[in-house]
């Protein structure tokens, strides 16, 4: 449940006095995402997202994100356009949080994605990649290759609680990735965080992408391995590389990969799931009992890393 901050009538009819978008019909809470508090708002001009950023998003950066927002929104990306006060300002402050109202869109996420909505998302990446472009804002990959060592000198008793010599198994992969990790490779602003549950859908067809907020500027292979892992993997721990095919496929639709990119993918993919698997076992271990929120399963990223350390040949003939 992602509403970590009550809004009161009253303070809401306070904000929306500072915009124009007509008097709320309604207003709820919405139980998806982990990070911000989510809030539906239904007006008499249109629906909005209003969104209070509460911990891992800080507010200096904001600004980045959300110019992001209306730069692939202008370039036809389908992104929530954020909304602007009277006095032109998209940045806001509800109960003591930073605050931001963005267009609603419509479509729906998929749980268990098929071939053909990997297909499509890959599109959708390429299509992101493309739209960001030349945007101006710069924001370095606070949670790149660089940060998993040092990350993770915090966290090896986590991770030999979670799974006893685990500790030497991780270690070992991040020496191998800290040797391996290419450079040099066709760079961009980066969405970061493209799961299934960030894609929306609309009769099977990619509709829009939401969740910015680990944009940052990284290899675009790098955004397709982050998907790789979040996409094609079955229920069961196995890779399901016609799944991993079509998403490439759809990718290279729009922005055909180089010879390097493509050699590079199996490390990137290993080092992808690096990644989600130290904040998922950071958050694990810190995040209360009987929290609202209930952290993501870092053991699904272990196995996932062990199928990358197993080698794959994930693109002989993509
Ligand atoms: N622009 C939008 N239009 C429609 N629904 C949205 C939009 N932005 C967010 N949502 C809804 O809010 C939920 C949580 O959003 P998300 O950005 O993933 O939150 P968090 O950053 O907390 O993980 C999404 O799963 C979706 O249902
Ligand atoms: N995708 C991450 C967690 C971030 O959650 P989101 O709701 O902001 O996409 C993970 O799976 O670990």
């Amino acid at each position: 449940m992602a509403v970590y901050t009550d809004i009161s009538d009253e303070e809401l009819d306070a904000l929306l006095a500072d915009y124009d978008v007509g008097e709320a019909l309604a207003f709820k809470g919405i139980a998806e995402g982990v990070e911000n508090s989510n809030f539906l708002l239904e007006t008499t001009k249109g629906r909005f997202i209003l969104t209070l950023y509460e911990r891992r998003v800080k507010a200096d950066e904001l600004p980045y994100f959300l110019n992001l927002m209306t730069w692939l929104a202008d370039r036809g990306f389908p992104s929530a356009r954020p909304v602007a006060d009277r006095e032109g300002r998209v940045l806001k402050t509800v109960r003591e949080k930073p605050a931001a109202m963005v267009e609603f869109l419509t479509g729906l996420s998929v749980r268990r994605p098929t071939v053909a909505h990997c297909r499509e998302a890959g599109g959708g990446l390429a299509r992101f990649h493309l739209a960001g472009d030349g945007y101006p804002g710069r924001r370095a990959n606070d949670l790149g290759q660089p940060s998993w060592a040092p990350m993770f000198d915090r966290l090896g008793a986590a991770a030999e609680d979670l799974k006893p010599g685990l500790a030497a198994t991780i270690a070992g992969d991040l020496a191998m990735l800290a040797k391996a990790w290419p450079g040099g490779l066709p760079s961009g602003t980066i969405h970061a965080d493209l799961f299934p549950d960030n894609v929306f859908f609309r009769e099977g067809r990619f509709a829009a992408a939401i969740d910015f907020y680990f944009a940052c500027d990284d290899a675009y292979a790098y955004d397709l391995a982050v998907m790789l892992n979040a996409w094609c993997f079955e229920a069961d721990g196995s890779f399901n590389l016609t799944a991993a095919r079509a998403l490439l496929a759809g990718y290279q639709e729009h922005r055909p990969l180089s010879a390097a990119e493509r050699e590079a993918l199996p490390v990137l993919a290993h080092g992808a799931a690096m990644r989600f698997f130290l904040t998922r076992l950071n958050d694990w271990f810190s995040t209360p009992t009987g929290a609202l929120v209930r952290p993501k399963d870092p053991l699904e990223y272990e196995r996932k890393l062990a199928v990358h350390r197993a080698g794959l040949d994930l693109l002989a003939d993509a």
